[in-house]
């Protein structure tokens, strides 16, 4: 599990750590950290040429300690200061090995800029000679200690000018903007320097393949298809016959007992999947809302009184109405700009704040689909999906999205981790599919129960 912690559960686990350890003791360790990812990103450090840019704050003392340390091994370290004090002990030691202090008239062209102008006390945005000094080599890889100057440390958001770094070395923790888009675009590869501190909850995670292989539902030896669960599909339409035969091939991707589908696709449904029953019938779960047409609004209330878990995806979110605990909404940004009456731009740029917002509103689990798609509950509870790649972004990856998380309800899953682990197969299964490049959203439905089988077969008894 990839945790993120808040800004404030890091100063106090700091502060704990700080205690007890020998003064500057944890500084070093994130500089020691720093200086070795540096190292590996050039590939070596005699005769490497290093730009330090360093601000006010213990984030440029990082940057100042890992600059001596790279000094002491052969590189070339200058820094420019973009504040009248800087962590003095950090460029005491700078200078005593043989670094120098430039400014933007005099820097040399580097192998690599070292981003220290703020850390985790840092406002969004960047002041003017900050913004200068980053212009001037643009083409030179950018390291950012800790989180990428200018970002919302704490948000995910980007509001003013900021740091985009190739690799960012954080410590202790992830923080939110390494995880949420838009600052996690910003961000590039994250690596994270342990310091060993006694962290809370986290607020914030992002599945790995390991916590998938736990939580994916696997048969007992004396399953059937009943107890493995049945999930329903109401999807398409006269018009929108796709997004039934999309949204049941997501669902028949192995992981629940059997599909039922109930709409007006059915000869379309099983030309694809003849194992899918056309018929009303029990259900443990349902599925409704992709390509829907204007009777949605009374399937959705028809799966609701079932009683079941249900995943209302497109033209059913509109139709949505609060309190219903055992929902999965996923809309994308739009989609949830109009449910909660703003705009698309303003879900963009807040997504993390957006998807907590309709999850506390509506009482249910959402999930907002995007780079980095954000699956949060009522009560705060975010997961973020890292598995998926650009190409993903293709007319009816949803629907097949919509139709694997309704599998996992009806395995048993509950409504948090049947979003969460859907989404995460469903990123791993378009890699899969792609093998890195394009996919269709049948590959994409195809790959899942092949991304399972990799998970699983480590696990068996
Ligand atoms: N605690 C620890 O044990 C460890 C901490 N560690 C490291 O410390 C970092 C946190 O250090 P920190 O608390 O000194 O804050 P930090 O982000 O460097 O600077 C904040 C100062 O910058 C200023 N400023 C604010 N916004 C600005 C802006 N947009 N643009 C320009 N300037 C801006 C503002 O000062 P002002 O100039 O406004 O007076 C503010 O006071 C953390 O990220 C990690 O790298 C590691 O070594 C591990 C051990
Ligand atoms: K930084």
């Amino acid at each position: 599990m990839r945790a993120a912690h808040t800004v404030e559960q890091v100063r106090a686990a700091e502060e704990v750590e700080l205690a007890r350890l020998p003064e500057g003791a944890l500084m070093q360790r994130a500089a020691t950290g720093l200086a070795v990812a540096i190292a590996d990103l050039l590939g070596g450090v005699y005769g490497r040429r290093v730009l330090l840019l360093v601000g006010s704050g213990d984030n440029g003392g990082d940057a100042l300690y890992a600059g001596a340390q790279l000094a002491r091994r052969g590189a070339a370290v200058e820094a420019i200061l973009l504040s009248e004090q800087v962590h003095a002990a950090g460029l005491a030691a700078l200078l005593a090995r043989h670094g120098r202090v430039v400014d933007t008239t005099t820097a040399t062209r580097p192998d690599v800029v070292v981003d220290g102008i703020v850390g985790i006390g840092g406002r969004p945005g960047l002041r003017p000679n900050a913004v200068e000094a980053l212009g001037l080599f643009r083409d030179v890889p950018v390291v950012a200690v800790d989180v990428p100057s200018g970002v919302g440390v704490d948000t995910g958001e980007l509001d003013g000018p900021h740091v985009v770094a190739d690799l960012t070395v954080t410590f202790g923790t992830h923080k939110p903007c390494h995880l949420v888009d838009p600052a996690a675009s910003a961000c590039g590869v994250v690596d994270l320097v342990g310091l060993d501190l006694d962290l809370p909850e986290p607020p914030i995670q992002a599945l790995q393949a390991a916590d998938v292989a736990v939580l994916v539902p696997r048969p007992d030896p004396f399953a059937q298809k009943y107890t493995r669960g049945v999930v329903g599909v109401r999807a398409g339409s006269p018009e929108y016959t796709g997004a039934a035969v999309l949204t049941t091939s997501g669902a028949s991707c192995g992981l629940a007992g059997m599909v039922r589908y109930d709409g007006p696709a059915a000869d379309e449904v099983r030309a694809r999947h003849p194992g899918i029953v056309a018929s009303v019938g029990r259900v443990q779960a349902w599925v409704v809302g992709p390509g829907g047409g204007d009777d949605v609004d009374v399937l959705l209330a028809a799966c609701l009184a079932d009683g079941v878990p249900v995943v209302a995806d497109a033209a059913a979110l509109p139709h949505v109405e609060p309190g219903h605990s055992r929902l999965v909404l996923t809309p994308h940004a739009g989609e949830l700009a109009s449910m909660l009456g703003t705009e698309r731009d303003a879900v963009e740029a807040d997504q993390l704040g957006h998807v907590r917002r309709a999850a506390a509103h509506f009482g249910c689990t959402v999930l907002l689909k995007g780079r980095h798609t954000l699956i949060a509950d009522p009560g705060g509870r975010v997961r973020v999906t890292t598995s998926g790649v650009p190409w993903l972004a293709v007319a009816g990856a949803g629907d097949v999205l919509a139709g694997v998380i309704g599998a996992l309800l009806a395995s048993g899953l509950e409504p948090f981790d049947a979003a969460s682990v859907g989404s995460w197969l469903h990123g791993a299964a378009a890699t899969v599919a792609g093998g890195g490049g394009p996919v269709t959203p049948e590959g994409v439905a195809d790959a899942v129960a092949t991304v399972v089988s990799g998970l699983t077969s480590g696990l068996q008894d």
